[in-house]
This record gives C-alpha cells, structure tokens and sequence, in this order.
C-alpha cells in the first residue's frame, strides 16, 4: 500500500465517517467580490486569503466539509493562488475535508500534471478531493483517478450540474461503447458507481463521487437515486440557485445520505460576526 494511503486512508472512508460525524453540509468559500466587501476586505490577494481564512475559522467545529472555489482565488493571479494554497493548509489543518472545486479535465497525460498540484500526497494545493470534468471521455481521468487512490484523495465528476445551460449535452445519449442508451449524465454516475462496488461491500462510500447540482431532476437526466450506491454525491445549487437544504431527500431519494449539500453564496453573505450562526441553522435545516 502506498505510503500517503496508509497514512490517512481512503478518501471515502473518511468522508463517510465525517457525514456520520456531522452531516452532509458542504460549505463553498467564494471570495466574490461583493462577498469580500460585506466583510471589509479589500478585493486583492489579502483579501481573498484573509476571507478564506475567515470562513475556514467559522466552519471549523461546525461543519465538516468545505469546498473553496479556486476561480474567486486565481482571478488575483499568483498571489491569488499563493492565498488559496494557505487557505487550504488552514482547512486541513483544522480537521476539515477540503474540495478544491477545479473543474480540471484534460487529456491523460496532462492530467498527470493536474494530479501533482492537487491531490499528491505533496502538492502545491493539497486537497482530500477535487471536481474533475469528464468531457474529454471518463477514461482521460483515469490515471488521476488511480493516482488520487494512491494518496488516499477522491475526485467528484461532473455529472449533472446545477446550471440549465448543461442540459442538452448532460442529457444527450451516448451512441456506442458499453453505455450505449444511457444519457452521458447516466454514464458518468455508471462509471463512478463501478468505483464504489467495493466500498459498498464494506458498507462505506467510495472515492470517486459524482456532481449533480440540486436544481436538477435526476430523471430527466435518466439517473435513478438507486444507480447512485456507494457514490458520494456533491451536490451544489442550494441557497443562492434555488435549492432548499430541507429537501434533499425529496430531491435525491434514497440517495440522500452521501449527499454533500453545498452552498457558498447564502452562507457567505451578511455579516462574517453571524457565519457561525448562519452554519448552524444550515446544519439544522439540512438534519440528518
Ligand atoms: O454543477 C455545479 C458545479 C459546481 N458549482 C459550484 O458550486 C458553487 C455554487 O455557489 P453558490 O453560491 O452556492 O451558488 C460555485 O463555486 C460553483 O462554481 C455549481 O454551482 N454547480
């Protein structure tokens, strides 16, 4: 077994122990502009870092999962990015699952390059997990996959995502190969699912997760809540983009225990002296 895997274990593992901990309240850390100034802080690298800083400190002890948004820190350039790099070091150090929502997806060997900042055991921004897009084919993502494995991280796949615009293509159905039939929505969940059997078995989660926004039916992307066993599923959209944390069971059926509900923007907004409050009735509202 790898060294950084034996270490601190499977990424499923842990975030299945951390739900069963807490609950399934993902919190996004979105530096938007407006954001930054509701805190008094300046819209520039420090402000950025500090922010982060800042959530990191009211999330901790009240949630378990935390998803910064690494565009809202690249938009400062190299500092920005040398922010985010603090923040996640913060998060992890407090206890926190970190995912690095990046959206990487690229061609197999590039993807290597991707591995190394993100999910290595010793990289630049090293998170529990990243989000990775599947639209240069499942397989382009396999070797970071495998790699993610290695140092005991996950990945969450795009699926179905939150905005309207994916439909026709996250719904468009997939004309050869072995999900011939299947919306590409449905295949991307097949193949995580593939991913989870194990874990299953040992009545856990597995470390390939799925993202499918909170503002979807799952149906009209022919997904089943029964095709999603064993997949961690991060599901954002709730707050800002309509979804209501108390629906999840009716939005994703029996599915609803690996859901990490996330929202950014409803918890980020109005005053940083109330976040700890503000989590604390996300948790409520979202229950167990
Ligand atoms: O399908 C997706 C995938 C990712 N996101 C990201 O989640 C947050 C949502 O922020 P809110 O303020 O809660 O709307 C943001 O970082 C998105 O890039 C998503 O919305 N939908």
């Amino acid at each position: 077994m790898p060294e950084a895997l034996a270490e601190r274990g499977r990424f499923g593992d842990r975030l299945a122990a951390a739900i069963a901990a807490s609950t399934g309240l993902c919190f996004g850390i979105d530096p938007h502009p407006a954001l930054l100034a509701g805190w008094d802080l300046a819209d520039d690298a420090d402000g950025v870092r500090d922010f982060g800083l800042r959530a990191v400190e009211g999330a901790t002890g009240r949630v378990a999962i935390v998803k910064p948004q690494v565009a809202l820190f690249e938009r400062h350039g190299a500092a920005g990015l040398a922010a985010l790099a603090e923040v996640l070091a913060a998060a992890r150090a407090a206890g926190l699952i970190v995912i690095a929502d990046t959206k990487r997806g690229d061609i197999g060997s590039t993807m290597d390059g991707y591995s190394a900042a993100w999910v290595d055991a010793d990289a630049p921004f090293a998170s529990d997990a990243v989000t990775l897009s599947p639209y240069l084919g499942f397989g382009s993502l396999s070797g970071a996959i495998a790699r993610a494995g290695e140092s005991g991280a996950g990945v969450f796949v795009l699926a179905a995502t939150s905005n309207p615009e994916a439909r026709d293509a996250q719904t468009a159905t997939v004309r050869t190969g072995q999900h011939r039939g299947r919306t590409l929505a449905a295949a991307n969940v097949a193949e995580a699912a593939a991913h989870a059997r194990g874990a299953v078995e040992r009545g856990s989660l597995g470390d390939v997760g799925v993202v499918i926004g909170a503002t979807v039916r799952l149906l009209d992307y022919g997904i089943e809540p029964a095709d999603l066993a064993g997949v961690p599923v991060l599901a954002p959209g709730f707050g800002a983009q309509g979804a209501r944390l108390g629906d999840v069971r009716s939005i994703f059926g029996v599915a609803a225990p690996q859901v990490l509900a996330s929202s950014s923007r409803e918890l980020l907004a109005g005053p940083l002296a109330e976040l700890g409050d503000r989590l604390v009735a996300a948790t409520a509202e979202l229950g167990r």
